[in-house]
């Protein structure tokens, strides 16, 4: 039994700079990694997806330039370089978390699986294939999720693949059938239809980007059909087949209506589940939901003193920086003695199709739903002179404002650099900078920001 100040289990985007830091400050810590340094967003999600994206984008920059009087007369997608690219960069990424934390005095590096055994003691089964067991008074559980592969029939049959398994690809599949039309689902749906894949997209809601607002969906949906992408919404896949050859039927519901669609390659996006089976927590006390989401209060710490939850498995938003700053509040409430909760942060993220969609604080739903006296301004990215300029003015700027005190609630931006766009707003909320002083704001021209002041411009006051 070795016994530790800290122990941290998964090397996340919250357990990695939390291990550092602990160690930094004396503590004698241990982090448990069971696969990669660096996690999920280094490794499967952020980091590989985004540096695939950008391949996409000039995949689709080719198809795109003759408006713009650059005649590209062919090109052809080199998927194993695309994958290579991808890889090293992940590589890098990978082993320069790995190598600062293996350089950093107080803090040891176990590779294999944790478990509990007891109150505050875990047992690691080692990759090197031996057992080690420590105890800790004070534990940090940061173990990620994976994707959630819903029951459906013949999908275990078929050779269906993840979020994880389709990075893996080093070709361009005939056909691809995504089920879920959210984060997952488009912007991988978006990327294989620019490397060349018929897709269809299977979302089980109304309507695709669904918790967003309607007019976002709206567009959303057009932008992708314009690159001839076949979105079902309402829709749901009941049965899979896959014949010798490989070919796969799908059998779905649309609008409860049978249907039937052939394709070669089928992608589940519908949702990730916390990894926290394994863990045991029950040994020592600590509480999970109907889903197995860690519970936790607003200052991070579960049912069990001592313990604290970070990162995608406590459930809510399931995003890196939040997972981050997860880190940042339970390492300065312990160490540095300060007092912060998760109530109190925002809350913004992007989905990095092209264009992106950027979001923060209230939307319009959410603004009508809580009787707010709001006021809505829009501006349609054909209006904005950058975009005009650049040639893709696909998209448009929302912002929901306070009536009263001119305050900005929230923003959604759907259009190109729509995530850097909206933190320019979200600084502004941050700032309590008012949307009539933005209107007047000087901002550099033609920049996509500076037509923030048309966008305030269209508020009658
Ligand atoms: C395809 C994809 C794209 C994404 N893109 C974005 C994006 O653009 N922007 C964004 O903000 N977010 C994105 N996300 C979400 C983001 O990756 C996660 O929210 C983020 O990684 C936070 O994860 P985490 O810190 O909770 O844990 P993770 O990063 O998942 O790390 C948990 C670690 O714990 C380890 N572990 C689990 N159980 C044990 C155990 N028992 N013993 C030892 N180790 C264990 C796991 O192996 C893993 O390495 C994306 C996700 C996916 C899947
Ligand atoms: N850019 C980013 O920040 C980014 C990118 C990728 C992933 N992520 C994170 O990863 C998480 C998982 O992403 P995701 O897209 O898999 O999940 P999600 O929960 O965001 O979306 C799943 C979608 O699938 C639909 N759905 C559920 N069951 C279905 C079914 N049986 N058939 C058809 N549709 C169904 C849902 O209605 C929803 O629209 C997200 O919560 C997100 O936080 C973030």
């Amino acid at each position: 039994m070795k016994k530790y100040d800290a122990i941290i289990i998964g090397a996340g985007q919250a357990g990695g700079p939390l291990a550092k830091k602990l160690a930094n400050a004396g503590k004698k810590t241990a982090i448990i990694e069971k696969r990669f340094y660096g996690g999920t967003c280094v490794n499967d999600g952020c980091t590989p997806t985004k540096t695939m994206v950008a391949s996409a984008k000039a995949a689709y920059m080719a198809t795109k330039s003759a408006e713009l009087g650059i005649l590209v007369k062919k090109f052809s997608v080199n998927m194993p370089q695309i994958k290579k690219r991808k890889d090293e960069i992940v590589l890098r990424s990978r082993n320069g978390g790995l190598h600062a934390a293996e350089k950093t005095p107080n803090l040891d590096v176990l590779f294999g699986e944790a478990t509990f055994t007891d109150h505050k003691t875990i047992s690691v089964n080692l990759n090197s294939g031996k057992k080690q067991t420590l105890q800790a008074d004070l534990i940090f559980l940061n173990p990620g999720a994976k994707p959630f592969v819903p029951e459906i029939e013949g999908l275990h049959d078929i050779n269906y693949l993840t979020s994880t398994t389709i990075l893996d690809l080093d070709y361009v599949p005939e056909h691809l059938l995504i089920l879920g039309g959210n984060y997952i689902g488009l912007e991988f749906g978006q990327m294989f239809r620019r490397f060349g894949s018929k897709v269809t997209i299977l979302e089980r809601s109304a309507r695709i980007v669904s918790r967003e607002d309607e007019d976002i969906s709206a567009e959303m949906q057009k932008i992708l059909e314009a690159e001839a992408i076949t979105i079902y919404n309402q829709t749901q896949a009941t049965g899979f087949k896959q014949n010798k050859s490989g070919k796969i039927t799908a059998t779905i519901s649309v609008n409860g209506e049978e249907k039937k669609i052939k394709c070669t390659h089928v992608l589940v996006a519908v949702g990730r589940t916390p990894q926290t089976e394994a863990l045991n927590l029950s040994k020592t006390g600590v509480a999970t939901d109907e889903k197995g989401n860690i519970k936790v209060n607003n200052k991070l710490e579960t049912t069990t003193p001592g313990i604290y939850a970070l990162g995608d498995a406590k459930g809510g938003p399931a995003f890196t920086h939040i997972s981050y700053n997860d880190f940042t509040i339970v390492y300065r409430n312990l160490i540095e003695k300060q007092d912060l909760n998760i109530n109190d942060r925002p809350v913004p993220y992007c989905m990095f199709t092209d264009p992106q969609l950027g979001r923060v604080g209230l939307d319009e739903t959410e603004a009508k739903k809580q009787g707010l006296n709001y006021k809505v301004a829009k501006l349609p990215m054909a209006h904005v002179a950058r975009a005009i300029e650049t040639g893709d003015t696909r998209g448009f700027m929302k912002a929901i404002v306070d009536t009263k005190t001119k305050k900005i609630l929230g923003a959604n931006v759907l259009g190109p650099e729509g995530g850097e766009i909206m933190t320019v707003l979200q600084m502004a909320m941050e700032g309590g900078i008012t949307y009539d002083r933005i209107r007047y704001c000087v901002f550099a021209h033609p920049l996509y920001s500076e037509s923030l002041n048309n966008l305030f411009i269209t508020l009658e006051d």
